[in-house]
């Protein structure tokens, strides 16, 4: 039975790294897969990891539609094992039903990766859906920490170096940016998120 797995987590915890693994380890063993991205940080239709590694992908814009995609692929004897959407938060919720119907109705694997919720603690519409509608939802085993060492469960911005929560919800950026960024990201355990309290704020009030 194809499924549809979503592979969620902080930023910067190894989603596009295993996106890369799962591609490297079933293309090794012939099968084919699609991969899909939206807005890597690294350029258009690119899914990249920090790690270095990098692939070419198709960017899925808000148009796309994943199932037809697939319909016009299979229809056109392409052979198509799995898929794989990287940043899957920014899709749409009809995006995701797209890729569900893929899974159900062509027996196409899904993998999905992206990070849960947005910089103000609220899931993406996206990640939500993909909550709703997948067979399993895992989250990633090598763990980002925040500054204090405890486990990093949510994904501050910074503008200035200044933490925000005010703002629109899709900016594309990286963690680890310089303090004078226009916007950045550093992930942060629910507490200093709470406290709006950055690696740079702590060092400062100390
Ligand atoms: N120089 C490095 N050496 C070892 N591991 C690294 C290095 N740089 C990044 N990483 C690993 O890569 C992870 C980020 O991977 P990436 O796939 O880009 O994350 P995500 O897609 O979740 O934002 C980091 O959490 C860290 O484990
Ligand atoms: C929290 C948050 C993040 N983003 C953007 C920033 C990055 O471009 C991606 C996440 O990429 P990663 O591979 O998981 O590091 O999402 C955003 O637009 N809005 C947010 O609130």
């Amino acid at each position: 039975m194809a499924e549809l797995a979503f592979f969620s987590g902080t930023m910067d915890c190894g989603k596009s790294t295993l996106a890369l693994q799962i591609q490297h380890n079933r293309s090794a063993r012939g099968l084919r897969g699609l991969i899909f991205t939206r807005n890597d940080r690294a350029g258009e239709g690119l899914l990249s990891s920090r790690l270095g590694l990098v692939t070419q992908a198709t960017e899925a814009d808000e148009k796309f539609d994943f199932h037809a995609h697939l319909v016009g692929c299979l229809a056109a004897g392409e052979r198509v094992d799995y898929v794989i959407a990287d940043e899957a938060q920014f899709l749409s919720p009809e995006q995701v039903d797209q890729l569900a119907r893929v899974v159900d109705d062509l027996s196409v694997d899904v993998y999905a990766f992206g990070i849960a919720t947005d910089f103000r603690t609220k899931l993406f519409p996206g990640s939500q859906r993909l909550i709703e509608l997948a067979d399993r939802v895992e989250v990633l085993q090598v763990e980002a920490l925040c500054w204090c060492g405890a486990r990093a469960t949510h994904n501050a911005r910074t503008e200035g170096g200044r933490m925000v929560v005010e703002g629109a919800q899709v900016v594309v950026g990286d963690v680890g940016a310089a303090a004078t960024a226009e916007v950045g990201y550093e992930v942060l355990c629910r507490r200093h998120h709470r406290h709006r309290l950055t690696a740079a704020a702590a060092a400062a009030a100390d």
